[in-house]
Formats: structure tokens, C-alpha cells, sequence
């Protein structure tokens, strides 16, 4: 569709897509670039000089316009609570409105709170009375209350702070997994769609599609100078969160317990450093293996072995910053206990890297590992 607005300033130029169902698409753009005018015409808020919008098939036209939104979540930056409600009632808007009695309006509204991490606590405050994350969250909750097919959301988490925001994009995520919406997500924020989205979108200025690919897609693949420019410098590094670390190849003889005799102690005594771990297995720090003596480690003489990685849970990323910020060069693999299960050295990582990027450019596709 195109949308010209009565000024004539043309917000989005012939735009064509197909949005997946029960996934999460997101528009990204510079600002101006048509992303917001292009939500609107979801629900009608704007209505489109050209063209139209099919939902499974239907013109959205063919249907009243409030049993349209009704069926679509829509939430905006600073949630656009209603002050004057408390947050219970807040959330039970939409049900009240389809009819709900309150006592049916209010279990559900409680129910939502959990769902979106709130506590019930906070049901009888006011929206003032809740930090900006809170009330994000509120208008998460208020969105889904009367579980519709489809969730609009127009740059729902920018204006909370980096921390809050990636709680929010992570409980998102976790939602999304036992809800399966349609979510159609609005934001400028690249790395914010590479995480959250199944399908990005990248429109540049003047509402003209850029780009429609998944991420990992975007990533190795970017479709022109524009796109290559608003991924940013580190696309190469973003792009392995996409590569999974399984397979790579473990060596367990680095490790050593922490209650290790003089015989295993001697066994290591070869190897640059040791990772020593706990009676249970997990890590607590390397040391070089002449440094210790048995039955007498000195757990604070150890040197930092920084975050461990999962291997097949999480990305060739994390298992490379493991390695990158530990001061030997090697990264910790754990268990999902968080057992020590070896350890693993940038060279095999960048090999595994470079294998990788064999498998993509051979047509064998990149497995998403977030
Ligand atoms: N009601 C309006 N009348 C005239 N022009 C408008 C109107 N609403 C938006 N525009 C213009 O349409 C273009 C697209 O605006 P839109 O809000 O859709 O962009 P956006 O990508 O969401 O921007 P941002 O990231 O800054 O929110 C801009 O040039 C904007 O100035």
C-alpha cells in the first residue's frame, strides 16, 4: 500500500508484505521513515491512499472498524496507560468493553500481571505509582487481555533504560513462546530487531521497503549499501549469535578439582593452565598447573575464567566472548547445572567460525541459537 498524507508528504511508497503468522515481524528504519503510518494501517488508524491489507485472506475493510482493533493488541512507547484507572482495571479495559462481567474482567487482568512478570501487589496503584518498565509491562498485559490474534506494537520498550529494556525484549520472547501472536513490532532499534524478530523488515526513507528477511538473513546478506550501513560495524561478530556452538570440539584434561592429589595435580603439569573446579564440577578459576599445591589450592590466587557457554544452547558468539575475555585464551563450556564440561580455544572456535560460514555460503542455511 501507499499512504499519502493530505500535505502531500508520501509516508509509505507502494509497500508490499506478507507477514507471518504467529511470528514476530518487525519494521526498523531510520526516523520519518514511514514505520508508525505503516502499524496505523493495520488497525485502521490510517487509512491507505492505495492499495490494501488482507488479514488471512479478508480486506480488513469488510469488517466494523472496533471489532478490527479489538482483535489487535496495540501497544505504544510510554504505554499510554489511563491514569485516572488503577492497573487492574487498566488491563481489564478491553474485556469490559467485549461485555466481561468485572469479577471475570478483574481474574483476568490478575492473571495477565503474572503472565507479564508484575506483581499482583501492584494491581489497586495507579500508573504514576509504577516505573516506566512496570508500566510497560502493564500495557503488554492490557494488549493481550482479550487475547487477541494479533498484537500491534509501536516502539513499546524505548523509553526505558538498557537494562529494563532487555528484560522487556526477553519476557517478550518467553510470552511470544507459550502465546504464538502475531506480533507486528515497530522500533529504529537494529539490534533490538535482530533479537526479537522472526522476519525483519528494514524501510528506508520515504516508506520504500529496503529489505524483508529473517536476521540471520540480513546479517550475511544485506541487501544494498543502505541495509550493509544501518546493520552497523559489527555485523560480522552480531551475525554468530546465529551460528551454534555445538560441536565444537571439547578437551577435558585442562580440568582439575579442587580437592585433585599430588598424582592428578602431576598429570596436568604439562598443560599451560588448568581449570580448576569445585568437588561438584563447576569452574572456578585457571591458574598455571606449578602453582598449585595439593590439598592447599588457594581459591583467590585463581585467575577469572569469565562467563562459561552452553554448548548447543548458546551461540558461536557467547563461546567466542568467553574466550576473548579470558586472559588464557580459552573458554568454558558448562553444563545446564553449570558443571564444567571442558574447555575450548579461540583457534578451534575460529575454525568452527570458519566451517560455519562454509555450511551458509553452501546453501545449507544458519540455524537460529538466541
Ligand atoms: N498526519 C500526518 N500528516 C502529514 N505527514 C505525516 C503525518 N504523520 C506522519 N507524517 C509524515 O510521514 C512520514 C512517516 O512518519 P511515521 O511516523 O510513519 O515514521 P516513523 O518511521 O514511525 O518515524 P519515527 O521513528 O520518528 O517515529 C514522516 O515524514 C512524517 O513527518
Amino acid at each position: 500500500m501507499t499512504k499519502r498524507y493530505p500535505d502531500g508528504t508520501v509516508a509509505v511508497d507502494r509497500l508490499s508484505l506478507e507477514i507471518p503468522d504467529r511470528a514476530i515481524t518487525v519494521l526498523v528504519g531510520p526516523s520519518g521513515c514511514g514505520k508508525t503510518t505503516t502499524l496505523r494501517m493495520i488497525n485502521r488508524m490510517v487509512e491507505p491512499s492505495e492499495g490494501s491489507i488482507l488479514l488471512d485472506g479478508m480486506d480488513i475493510r469488510q469488517q466494523p472498524v472496533n471489532t478490527l482493533r479489538r482483535s489487535m493488541g496495540y501497544v505504544i512507547q510510554n504505554a499510554g496507560l489511563f491514569q485516572h484507572r488503577t492497573i487492574l482495571d487498566n488491563i481489564a479495559t478491553v474485556p469490559r468493553l467485549l461485555g466481561w462481567t468485572r469479577q471475570k474482567a478483574r481474574q483476568r487482568a490478575a492473571e495477565l500481571m503474572e503472565r507479564v512478570g508484575l506483581d499482583t501487589s501492584l494491581a489497586k496503584r495507579y500508573p504514576y505509582q509504577l516505573s516506566g518498565g512496570q508500566q510497560q509491562r502493564v500495557g503488554v498485559a492490557r494488549a493481550l487481555a482479550a487475547d487477541p490474534p494479533v498484537l500491534l506494537m509501536d516502539e513499546p520498550f524505548s523509553a526505558v533504560d538498557p537494562v529494563v529494556r532487555k528484560g522487556l525484549q526477553d519476557e517478550l520472547l518467553r510470552i511470544q513462546d507459550e502465546l504464538g501472536k502475531t506480533i507486528v513490532f515497530v522500533t529504529h532499534d537494529i539490534d533490538e530487531a535482530i533479537k526479537l524478530g522472526t522476519m525483519v523488515a528494514v524501510l528506508r526513507t520515504g516508506g520504500r521497503l529496503a529489505q524483508f528477511a529473517p536476521p540471520a538473513e540480513l546479517l550475511s546478506a544485506p541487501a544494498d549499501a543502505f541495509v550493509e550501513d544501518f546493520l552497523g560495524a559489527d555485523r560480522g561478530i552480531r551475525r554468530l549469535s546465529f551460528f551454534p556452538s555445538e560441536g565444537l570440539e571439547l578437551q577435558t584434561s585442562p580440568l582439575i578439582a579442587i580437592d585433585a592429589d599430588a598424582a592428578q595435580l602431576a598429570g596436568r603439569a604439562d598443560a599451560p593452565y588448568v581449570l580448576v573446579t569445585d568437588p561438584d564440577g563447576r569452574p572456578l578459576g585457571w591458574s598455571e598447573p606449578d602453582r598449585l599445591t595439593a590439598g592447599a589450592v588457594d581459591r583467590e590466587q585463581l585467575i577469572d575464567h569469565g562467563r562459561p557457554f552452553v554448548p548447543g544452547t548458546d551461540s558461536l558468539r557467547t563461546a567466542l566472548d568467553g574466550a576473548v575475555l579470558s586472559p588464557t585464551g580459552w573458554a568454558v563450556a558448562v553444563d545446564g547445572d553449570g558443571r564444567a564440561v571442558g574447555v575450548v580455544s579461540q583457534q578451534v572456535i575460529g575454525e568452527a567460525i570458519r566451517a560455519a560460514h562454509r555450511r551458509v555460503t553452501h546453501g545449507a542455511g544458519v540455524e537460529a541459537a538466541r
